[in-house]
């Protein structure tokens, strides 16, 4: 099972959330969102993690040229994308760039969950979260997990959205999910995280 702590911003919880077992741990480079770092925050911050944790960088709209300076000074393993990009774009960055590309969706229905098929072949893992608020992610708000079950999966792909240690052994038993995403759900208040919430839900992960 992979666990995903996104928004780390400190030194002490990237150790905590290594420590805990998570598989991959995510940056957010996103001015607007209260867990935003720098790409040279960013880039200090990936220095502390282990081979064999995945760095995930994520990015709203970004532009091409910032991409690439973003991917020069981070060296992520994945690139995850929250904002408009196109399956084309991201299909060429898949070809020219060594990390893995995931694309975010906030999931409100089934017409939605079938439009996400543009994106077989083009990402190498879609991230199904709740639909967009405030923030294109981290609004720690769930969407109805019963449209992911039993769902005939085409792709690799992950669940986000307002998980925490009490829901995400309901969330993973319900859909199946191989991956599970967090932010909110291990915070005492936005943009704060919480090494004995990581914890929790990486315990909660791994007894499901
Ligand atoms: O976390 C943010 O502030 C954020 C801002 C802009 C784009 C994406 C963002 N987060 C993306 C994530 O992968 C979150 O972990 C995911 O949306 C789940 O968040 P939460 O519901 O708070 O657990």
């Amino acid at each position: 099972m992979l666990i995903k702590i996104c928004g780390i911003s400190t030194p002490e919880t990237m150790d905590a959330a290594v420590e805990a077992g998570a598989t991959h741990v995510g940056l957010v480079n996103f001015e607007a969102s209260p867990r935003h770092v720098t790409l040279e925050a960013a880039a200090s911050l990936r220095a502390r993690v282990p081979a064999g944790v995945k760095v995930v960088l994520l990015t709203v709209n970004m532009a091409p040229t910032d991409l690439s300076r973003a991917v020069d000074l981070v060296q992520p393993d994945v690139l995850q994308f929250h904002g408009r990009e196109t399956p084309d774009w991201l299909a060429k960055l898949r070809e020219t760039l060594e990390c893995e590309i995931w694309k975010a969706v906030g999931l409100r229905d089934q017409g939605t969950l079938e439009r996400c098929r543009q994106w077989i072949g083009k990402a190498d893992r879609i991230l199904f979260d709740a639909p967009a608020k405030a923030l294109p992610g981290g609004n720690g708000e769930a969407f109805d997990w019963q449209l992911l079950a039993n769902h005939d999966h085409k792709m690799d792909w992950g669940l986000a959205g307002g998980l925490g240690p009490d829901n995400v052994a309901e969330a993973i038993r319900l859909t199946a999910a191989p991956l599970v995403d967090t932010s909110s759900g291990v915070e005492t208040a936005p943009g704060q995280k919480n090494p004995a919430l990581i914890q929790s839900f990486c315990e909660a992960v791994r007894g499901a």
